[in-house]
């Protein structure tokens, strides 16, 4: 059996957080482990830094540096251990976050993302020169309209959540970008939908890579 590298992203509200417990009890439920984590964070100097990025005002390339340097720690201490255990990690947000908020909600340069994303990608894994990246990406796509609705009355914003809705259609976009550039890996999720409907989508995705399946036989 081998590892298996999930992560979910979309605006915030999207809806993510609603359905990646669930997610991660189909795998327990499938006999496999599961680490459950998050970006920016997983790890305690991750956290720290995660503090500084959502309430400490920067110019947006220290925010793509803090972003990235999280991301490696995360990524050394808990990701590539977890996979090397052959567990299914799950991610609430990984570095497509970083090309749909930093790149196309800031403006910044999205060729250097990529410097960025292959610096601090590559190096962690058994083989010197690849580059980690989710096996697979959910992304719940929803209107920032609705979004901004949904986070209207749950909780105090912090600094991305404070950014206006034609910020969250700029990183809407950045997402669905991504998806094109990279459309084996994503698989995108109609969010506008009841939660049973959206944790439908979910299901359907994960059957039809026969990750369940997949598991369950390894199981057995
Ligand atoms: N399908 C849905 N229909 C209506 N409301 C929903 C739906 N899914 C989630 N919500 C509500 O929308 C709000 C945001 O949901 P949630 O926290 O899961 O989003 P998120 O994508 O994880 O957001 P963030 O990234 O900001 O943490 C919550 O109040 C949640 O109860
Ligand atoms: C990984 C990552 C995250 N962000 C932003 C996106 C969200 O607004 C917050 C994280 O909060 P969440 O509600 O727990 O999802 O951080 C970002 O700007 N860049 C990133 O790479």
């Amino acid at each position: 059996m081998t590892g298996l590298f999930i992560s979910f992203e979309g605006i915030d509200g999207a809806g993510k957080s609603s359905h990646i417990e669930a997610l991660a009890q189909a795998f327990r439920d499938a006999g496999r482990s599961v680490t459950l984590t998050r970006e920016p964070g997983g790890t305690p100097l991750a956290e720290k830094l995660r503090q500084l990025l959502l309430h400490d005002a920067m110019d947006p390339l220290t925010e793509a540096l803090l972003v990235f340097a999280a991301r490696r720690d995360h990524m050394v201490q808990v990701i590539e251990p977890a996979l090397a255990r052959a567990e299914v990690v799950v991610s609430d947000r990984f570095t497509d976050a970083t090309f749909a908020y930093q790149g196309a909600g800031r403006g910044f340069d999205w060729n250097k993302l990529q410097i960025l994303e292959r610096m601090a990608q590559t190096g962690c894994a058994l083989e010197p020169d690849f580059m980690r990246e989710p096996d697979l990406t959910i992304w719940f796509d929803l209107p920032a309209a609705v979004a901004a609705q949904r986070l209207a009355t749950a909780r105090v914003p912090d600094r991305f959540e404070a950014q206006p809705q034609e910020f969250f259609a700029a990183v809407a976009a950045g997402y669905a970008r991504r998806c094109e550039e990279a459309p084996q890996r994503f698989a995108r999720i109609d969010a506008h939908q009841p939660r049973e409907a959206v944790w439908q989508q979910v299901a359907q995705v994960l059957q039809q890579r026969g990750y369940l399946q997949q598991a369950s036989g390894a199981a057995a």
